[in-house]
């Protein structure tokens, strides 16, 4: 008989399912549970007869009934809860129902509701998913990651330390919520299996006052540890996933600026992993950027480019696209001389040296040819610069204002403008104030869904559209490391599915409502490149062999996605 624990199920992605279990028991565990849609033959075999009403429904009645009730929900937060609540009881119908109603939905399970309700994690509390670390018992580590299963069980772990979640800042523990958020994505996106995900919060304090003094708040109450405690304990738990799950793959996410990049850097030669933000964010917002410098007609050499919040994304995005260029033949260095960084202090120069993070220094200007500006205001700056490319990863609203738009469409014809920061209320402009101050002629892609403008569709130009696909190509080909060229293949791969390529009107970016087809093709991509150039660490599975050609992998690669479905049930 199979260990009686709710993380061992089995975990493949076709034929019946072995279950251990029976009556009310099963009907407490969402992988298992199907309520009204157990079969006459299921009810009598798992012993659930007089668990449950007469009626034998379908998945289709179910999906019908949970959408009614989460349409009579009048707020996004209301509506968000409600689906967290049906993803532990009925985890199937959770999935179809999303899979279902994706555009409506994918709002209120990811940004702008999933900040709300992260922001208010301790007191909407009601059930614990994932896995929390504690930084003051980092004994209890391995024990609680073993506790998922074993090496063949997990594909992919999510950990977030909660210091910069989605823009809303430190949220402490909260950071399970961006963790399990990511984790449904990469079900829902690109069908990794959602009994083989692990989401990781780890809890190594606060420094948000408010939760410090909220009573009902659930995490350590003390304040960040930072240090050498610190990267020990995150030490400890990579050390961890390494020993206990080798094939999986580590996804960083919403580290802040202190860690976020030195992390990566340390643990990217050392196992398969990649950071969110850094490197997700990087390719999503180079692939828009391709597409709007095809529409507009401007020579990657020449592309001009000011990124205005210059932290963990700004970064991302200014080294991506070094990186990206790089392989195209134009060398680092001149891409470097077309960035311009803006942060807290204005544009970041070379004199501010010991005040700028080391992945902010490369890109800092020399402050003889800025001697006469304000460097201090970014009109200026753009002023001078005449930048094709404005990108916001500042979280201050309006920085984008009429003089600085204004003054960027003075200059070049297509001004592009995205505007990245979450949560909406965030963004540095609205796709409206953009349209309105550069007289209908910039090319833009948000942070977070916006309408369409006027008719016109608006990219959401955000990580959501690569990482599924990085993540589920890497879990495929069992990669042992997730390379620069293998993010670089995504970029690629994702401009070219924009609705820009045919059309210049279209938006820059595809449409989410694609996103499970877009992940395909992205981990497709990634699986070619890693088999390529032989960070995959398998060429066959279960005796099948990896197709080389792109059309039998990428039919391959839909073959191993969940899906959600009643797949018979085996007891055992
Ligand atoms: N669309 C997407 O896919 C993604 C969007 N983001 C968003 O980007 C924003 C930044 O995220 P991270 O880079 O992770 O945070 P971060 O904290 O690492 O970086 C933010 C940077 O903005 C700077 N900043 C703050 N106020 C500023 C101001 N008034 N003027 C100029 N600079 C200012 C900070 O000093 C910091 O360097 C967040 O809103 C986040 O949600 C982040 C990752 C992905
Ligand atoms: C989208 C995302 O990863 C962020 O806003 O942090
Ligand atoms: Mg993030």
């Amino acid at each position: 008989m199979a260990p009686k624990s709710s993380t061992r199920v089995p975990l493949s992605v076709k034929g019946p399912i072995d279950c251990p279990y029976e009556g009310k028991e099963m009907l407490n565990l969402p992988q298992f549970n199907r309520g009204t849609a157990f079969t006459a033959e299921e009810r009598d075999l798992f012993n659930l007869v007089g668990n449950l009403p007469a009626a034998l429904q379908t998945l289709q009645n179910q999906v019908d009934r949970a959408y009614d009730q989460y349409s009579s929900i009048s707020t996004a937060l209301g509506k968000n809860t409600f689906l967290m609540s049906l993803k532990v009881q009925n985890e199937v119908l959770y999935f179809k129902l999303l899979q279902d109603h994706l555009k409506e939905m994918f709002s209120i399970i990811y940004t702008p509701t999933e900040s709300e309700a992260i922001e208010h994690y301790s007191r909407l509390f009601r059930r614990p998913e994932g896995c929390f670390l504690n930084i003051n018992h980092p004994e209890y580590i391995e024990r609680s990651l073993a506790a998922w299963g074993t090496e063949e069980d997990i594909d992919y772990i999510i950990v977030s330390d909660g210091e910069e979640i989605l823009g809303i800042g430190d949220q402490g523990v909260g950071a399970i919520g961006i963790s399990s958020a990511k984790a449904v994505l990469m079900t829902l996106c690109a069908g990794v299996h959602p009994s083989r995900c692990i989401p990781v919060a780890l809890d190594v304090g606060t420094d948000n006052e408010q939760l410090l003094e909220d009573e009902l708040y659930l995490g350590n109450r003390h304040n960040r540890v930072r240090g050498g405690r610190y990267d020990k304990f995150v030490d400890d738990f990579v050390q961890c996933v390494k020993k206990l799950y080798p094939r999986a793959v580590l996804h960083f996410e919403d580290f802040g600026l202190p860690n976020a990049r030195r992390l990566l850097d340390t643990y990217r030669p050392r196992l398969a992993c990649f950071n969110d933000d850094v490197q997700g964010t990087g390719a999503v917002t180079l692939a828009a950027l391709s597409s709007a410098v095809r529409v507009a007609g401007i020579d990657f050499r020449d592309l001009r480019t000011v990124i205005f919040g210059a932290g963990t994304a700004g970064t991302g995005i200014a080294d991506q696209l070094r990186d990206f260029l790089n392989t195209q033949g134009i060398s680092k260095q001149q891409v470097i001389d077309h960035i311009w960084l803006v942060d807290k202090p204005g544009l970041l120069l070379k004199s501010m040296h010991d005040k700028l993070t080391s992945a902010q220094r490369p890109y800092a200007a020399s402050d003889d040819r800025w001697k006469e500006i304000d460097t201090k205001s970014l009109s200026e700056i753009v002023k001078k610069v005449k930048p094709h490319v404005l990108i916001g990863c500042s979280t201050k609203p309006k920085a984008f204002n009429e003089a600085v738009l204004r003054e960027m469409a003075k200059h070049v014809e297509r001004p592009i403008v995205f505007p990245l920061s979450n949560p909406t209320r965030l963004h540095e402009a609205t796709p409206a104030e953009i349209f309105k101050y550069t007289d209908g002629k910039a090319l833009v892609a948000t942070g977070s869904p916006f309408d369409p403008v006027d008719g016109k569709e608006i990219a959401e130009n955000n990580n959501c559209f690569v990482y599924p696909g990085i993540g589920m190509g890497s879990i495929l080909s069992r990669a042992d490391r997730v390379t620069e060229t293998m993010i670089a293949a995504v970029v690629k791969e994702l401009a070219s599915l924009a609705p820009s390529e045919k059309d210049p009107t279209g938006a820059l970016l595809p449409d989410v409502a694609d996103i499970r087809d877009i992940s395909a093709k992205i981990a497709t991509a990634v699986v070619l490149q890693a088999l390529e150039e032989g960070t995959a660490r398998v060429e066959e599975i279960e005796g099948i062999k990896v197709p080389r050609d792109r059309d039998h992998c990428l039919e391959w690669v839909k073959e191993q996605m969940w899906k959600p479905e009643y797949r018979p049930l085996r007891k055992v």
